[in-house]
């Protein structure tokens, strides 16, 4: 069982729902709990998996409705992860509270669906754009605006996951208010002929979230399926599968994190 960080490690203790907390309205972190450089998977479970199996000495920061904070170290590094929950307002709220908490760099370890019949599931996704097929962030910026990761982050993390792994893809992903909708099987396979390879529901908030709140951030997906399944009412993921893939692309995003750390001391 992880303890609160403020258990162990010093911290002042201060309530989830005092006003200082509120500052960062999603996580209800403060500055000073969070490191440089940041997870972000969809599940509160993920997180917590993160935390304990990935880190070292991973410790349990806050809880706010589905948004979980744990901060630990990795190969020396330290490391954090937040959960963002399901769906772009949640994952771009997330982002918001990013720059008050320092964090440079922002890695979404997420999964998808997959319209392409090259893929399979566990395979690994590394997003380089994305379809703005949602709400959240057209909020923040005109959807004329590119859904666009970090450059420097995404070259890492895919040298990263295709040291892991010969299965490690990257290309465009439709990132959705749905999940299950009527016009799923045309849109993706529209899409799939301009090169959208993933399709899930967050990443083009973080992308474009990214870009406003200037904290650099790029995208791993493990695929858990084929959309045409999805589409049909074939709703059950291949979950070993799409396991094996989340911890390559957990292991990816952290390697990478490490390999761009040096250049965020000092
Ligand atoms: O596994 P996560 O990161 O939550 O991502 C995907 O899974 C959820 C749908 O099942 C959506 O959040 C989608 O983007
Ligand atoms: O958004 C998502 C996430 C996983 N699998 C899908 O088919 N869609």
């Amino acid at each position: 069982m992880l303890e609160t960080i403020w258990d162990t490690a010093n911290r002042r203790q201060v309530e989830r729902d005092s006003p200082e907390r509120a500052a960062c309205r999603a996580t209800r972190c403060l500055p000073g709990e969070i490191a440089p450089h940041v997870l972000l998977p969809g599940d509160p479970g993920r997180a917590r998996l993160i935390a304990e199996q990935y880190f070292d000495n991973g410790q349990l920061v806050m809880a706010n409705r589905e948004f979980h904070s744990y901060t630990g170290t990795y190969k020396g590094l330290p490391v954090s992860v937040i959960s963002t929950g399901l769906g772009s307002p949640g994952a771009a709220m997330v982002m918001q509270d990013l720059p008050r908490l320092g964090v440079r760099a922002a890695i979404r370890v997420g999964t998808c669906g997959t319209p392409d019949p090259d893929l399979r599931p566990g395979d690994v996704i590394v997003a380089t754009g994305a379809v703005r097929d949602e709400g959240a962030s057209k909020k923040h910026m005109p959807d004329i605006f590119p859904a666009v990761p970090d450059f420097d982050l995404t070259a890492a993390l895919l040298g990263a996951a295709r040291t892991l792994t010969d299965r490690a893809a990257y290309g465009l992903v439709l990132t959705s208010d749905g999940f299950r909708y009527p016009g799923l099987a045309e849109e993706s396979a529209l899409y799939a002929g301009a090169g959208v390879r993933g399709v899930d529901m967050e990443c083009s908030a973080i992308m474009v979230l990214g870009q406003v709140c200037k904290v650099p951030s790029a995208c791993i997906l493990s695929v858990d399926g084929h959309t045409g399944n999805v589409a049909a009412g074939k709703l059950a993921p291949d979950g070993e599968a799409r396991d094996r893939g989340i911890r390559t692309a957990i292991t990816a995003a952290l390697d990478a994190f490490v390999a761009i750390g040096q250049s965020h001391h000092g």
